[in-house]
């Protein structure tokens, strides 16, 4: 297995040793602008093996911690306790973690404070597939299959096309959003594994606009879910839980929906990769509701049964103490003066001020830090986010 990963990763073209990365009906079905989805897009052995390299750091994590911060638990709140001994921490039922630039939950920023690096296999295998779906999308744009043939063909296994008669491989357009999508987020320094135990959820959130780059990705392994994407002022009746069927037909129904839609879901596989940009990743919401179930899109419910791990990929823009405080760990201090780090000026070129915390928009951070936490924790009591067993 290590000997494959070697040959892999020494291979220079990419191509030969991928997964086949395929597109899904999502234009009709889901029409999220700014949502790619990517199936396939590790192997099953890649899963096992990335899901062993994040468990496997807890030995090392757990050594290392304890040598260096031996005593500083007691100081920490509750939750984030084994954090400090295992390099995970844990947030009401799931279980996160941070490589390479330390996520902050008070100010949903990325910190200088280096983590933990980003374990090498996921690093190297993850860089390599980002640059061979950008190879994939610009050999499907500049190469007809008709000129393509002999060696070139195997590289078919990552084309976009689909089976049947009713053509769902991306569009030109697609392709190029997907390129420039990958460019925003290839030289990604931030990485956060998220262990969502059955029945567990995400509250909703946009990823801080000013902390990171333009492209938000997320790695599904372990079990599949379903994400769901809303507009704040748009709940539907049932509490946020919109199945994949019943947004399909919103959707549907709506005129005017594709730049504006208020709510849909998106089923996510296991080993797809989730490309969140532009109006998707700026301008909704995305979370994952807690339940025991989640509906499908052929109207039946599946039972979640398995941890799903979901490996967020991330560019970070600047950060909390960007210069010479590289090394500077020292979080107790944040949490003593309610966050309160100095933070640099910030900058965010999105056109969508909705949740823009440099444009001040409406959902953006104007509330205060505290305010903000109480009021999140009462609506994630009140929609129920944490996990349901
Ligand atoms: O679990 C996921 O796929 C999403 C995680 C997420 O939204 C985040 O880490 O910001
Ligand atoms: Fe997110």
């Amino acid at each position: 297995m290590q000997q494959q990963h070697q040959q892999h990763n020494n291979n220079n073209n990419n191509k030969q040793t991928l997964a086949s990365f395929s597109s899904r009906e999502l234009r009709e079905k889901y029409e999220i602008p700014g949502v790619f989805l990517i199936e396939n897009f590790v192997t099953r052995e890649e899963e096992r093996e990335f899901i062993e390299a994040n468990n496997n750091n807890d030995n090392n994590t757990k050594k290392k911690k304890n040598e260096e911060e031996e005593g500083e638990t007691s100081s920490r709140e509750n939750g984030e306790k084994d954090y400090f001994k295992s390099g995970w921490k844990s947030l009401s039922k799931r279980r996160v973690r941070h490589y390479g630039k330390k996520f902050d939950y008070d100010t949903r920023d990325a910190a200088n404070d280096a983590e933990e690096k980003i374990p090498e296999l996921l690093d190297v295998d993850v860089r390599k597939r980002l640059e061979a779906l950008v190879s994939v999308v610009a050999d499907a744009e500049s190469t007809t299959t008709e000129e393509k043939g002999g060696e070139e063909k195997s590289s078919n296994d990552f084309s976009f096309t689909r089976q049947n008669a009713n053509d769902d491989a991306w569009t030109e357009d697609e392709r190029r959003q997907i390129s420039e999508a990958i460019q925003k987020v290839i030289a990604f320094d931030q990485v956060t594994v998220n262990e969502y135990p059955p029945g567990c959820g995400i509250a909703p959130h946009v990823d801080t606009h000013s902390a990171f780059t333009g492209t938000i990705l997320s790695l599904s392994l372990g079990d599949r879910c379903v994400m769901e994407f809303r507009h704040p002022n748009h709940p539907n009746e049932e509490g946020y839980s919109t199945s994949p069927t019943e947004s399909a037909t919103a959707a549907r129904r709506s005129g005017n929906e594709t730049m504006i839609f208020p709510h849909r879901a998106l089923e996510l596989p296991r080993r797809s990769l989730l490309i969140l940009t532009d109006f998707a990743r700026f301008n909704r919401q995305h979370y994952i509701p807690k339940r025991k179930s989640d509906p499908m899109i052929d109207g039946t419910r599946r039972t979640r049964t398995e941890t799903r791990y979901s490996f967020t990929i991330r560019q970070t823009l600047h950060t909390t103490n960007d210069s010479e405080n590289n090394n500077n760990n020292n979080d107790d201090e944040r949490e003593e003066n309610g966050g309160g780090k100095q933070n640099p000026p910030r900058s965010c070129d999105c056109p969508y001020p909705l949740f823009c915390d440099v444009k001040d928009g409406p959902f953006s951070k104007i509330i205060s830090r505290k305010k903000k936490n109480n009021l999140q924790e009462q609506q994630q009591q009140q929609r129920g986010f944490s996990c349901e067993r």
